[in-house]
């Protein structure tokens, strides 16, 4: 799948973080303006300047096939592709530069979650878990059963690609730290379904208001699930051009597959339904039920974060402007049709 050629020519000196752009580890900076075919390249910078190279004995040509493996293994629905992934990860990058996450939940853990980045969503179809029921895709026939199909496959697909041959990242590490990390991608991508993330909100809300303690397993834990889900959800904290362009694609996803419920005789929800959806009423209510929840949480038990949920709220109160506009005018056309009428 990576030919020799395609790794030699990665295989030169890793850039520094900043010759890619000098706010490259500012939550300000917006990852995805960066072109695509240089983020294999960013990937390798930010396993570098995260120290994981050295810490982890990391084979340098090992990273980059990983590396570009990772990146073939997504397929290009509109928005959950390579470069959602990527986006993903350098959100995962800004928490452990600026967090120092590792003092909170440990090396191994941040290792775990910015590999977990990477790979959470590979060979995503643009379609929901209940798709792949509804459908009997083969998805479902495999995973149905426990749940969380697409994060099953995820899983999957990602050790797949740490057992093919100089791929596997974790060969230097102790068979005790390789059992660990695995186990974490595990928990890690599994707690990208949507599902788990609406179950453990508000156990995450508790660890808002009561703090919470590093010596407990549990709060570790749901404090890597929280991680995971604000770096899944990073696109809403960057400024309105990115959210508006993320709600594009996520909106292009939805309603083909509502397209596909259609044509397979099924009623879609109405946020899959093109011909139903009002997509600023539908962002908000993303943003109050799924993604601020998330970003109130961490900057409560990360204060240097309160920017981050401020960019949230922006962002909402730009969904809340155009909401307001649409309403006005379809009222003043309606009135205008009754007028003429
Ligand atoms: C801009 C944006 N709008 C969205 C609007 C709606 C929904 C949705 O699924 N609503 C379902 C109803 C039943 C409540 C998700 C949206 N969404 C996500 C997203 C997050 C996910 O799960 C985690 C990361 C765990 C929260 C999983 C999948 C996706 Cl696409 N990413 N960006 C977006
Ligand atoms: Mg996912
Ligand atoms: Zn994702």
């Amino acid at each position: 799948k990576v030919t020799d050629e395609e790794v030699t020519y990665l295989d030169v000196d890793i850039k520094s973080v900043y010759d890619i752009h000098p706010d490259f580890d500012q939550f300000s900076y917006a990852p995805r303006t960066l072109a695509e075919e240089e983020t294999p390249g960013a990937c390798m910078s930010m396993f570098e300047d995260l120290g994981f190279i050295s810490k982890w004995r990391i084979k340098k040509d090992c990273l980059i096939r990983f590396v570009l493996m990772v990146k073939r293994g997504y397929r290009n629905p509109p928005y959950h592709n390579w470069m959602h992934a990527y986006s993903v990860a350098h959100f995962c990058y800004l928490l452990i530069k600026n967090l120092k996450l590792e003092e909170i939940v440990g090396d191994i853990q941040v290792f775990a979650l910015f590999v977990s980045c990477l790979c959470h969503d590979i060979d995503h179809r643009g379609t929901t878990n209940s798709f792949q029921v509804e459908s009997q895709s083969v998805l479902a026939a495999l995973y149905s059963s426990e749940g969380s199909v697409m994060e099953r496959h995820h899983f999957a697909q990602s050790m797949c690609i740490l057992n093919t041959e100089g791929c596997n990242i974790f060969e230097n590490l102790s068979s005790m730290h390789y059992t660990q990390v695995l186990d974490l991608m595990r928990e890690i991508i599994l707690a990208t379904d949507l599902a788990h993330h609406l179950r453990i909100l508000k156990s995450l809300k508790e660890i808002a208001n009561n703090g919470y303690n590093t010596e407990s397993s549990r709060d570790v834990k749901l404090l890597l699930c929280l991680s995971m889900t604000s770096c899944d959800l990073s696109d809403q904290t960057k400024n309105w051009k990115n959210t508006k362009h993320i709600a594009s694609l996520v909106y292009q996803e939805f309603f083909s597959q509502g397209d596909l419920e259609k044509a397979l005789g099924q009623n879609p929800l109405e946020m899959m339904d093109r011909d139903r959806a009002c997509i600023p009423d539908l962002q908000i209510s993303f943003l109050d039920n799924i993604a601020l929840p998330v970003y109130e949480v961490l900057a409560k038990t990360f204060p240097r974060l309160q920017e981050v949920l401020q960019n949230v709220l922006e962002n909402r109160s730009r969904w809340e402007k155009i909401g307001q506009v649409l309403k006005l005018r379809r009222g003043n056309s309606s009135q205008q049709l009754t007028v003429e009428q």
